[in-house]
């Protein structure tokens, strides 16, 4: 069934219904640009000692706290800042 507990979407980090974000697509716009720049620019990894829990649904042991770090210029080869 369609609205069963298993499949209801319970969050809904913009609203709904008249009063829907009207900044929503812009907001995921600004998230996607940033973490393309993220993932192209920076090295990242869980810190020591977490690890993500599936179920019953996706969280980490200890909160996902990250170690990031810049990865270095190659002359412009894989890295899109200047
Ligand atoms: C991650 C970013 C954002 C989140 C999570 C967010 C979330 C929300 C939520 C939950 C509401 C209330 C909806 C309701 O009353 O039911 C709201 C309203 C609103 N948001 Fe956003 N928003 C975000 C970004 C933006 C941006 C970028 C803009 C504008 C450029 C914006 C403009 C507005 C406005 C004007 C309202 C009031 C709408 C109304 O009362 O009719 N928001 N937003």
């Amino acid at each position: 069934m369609a609205h069963d507990k298993a499949t209801t979407k319970k969050v809904m980090p913009f609203g709904g219904g008249p009063r829907l974000c009207p900044g929503a697509d812009l907001a995921k716009l600004e998230i996607a640009f940033f973490l393309h720049h993220l993932v192209l620019n920076y090295r990242w990894k869980t810190m020591a000692d977490d690890f993500p829990l599936a179920y019953p649904y996706v969280e980490f042991k200890r909160g996902l706290l990250l170690e990031i770090e810049p990865i270095p210029d190659m002359a412009g080869i894989g890295n899109i800042e200047t």
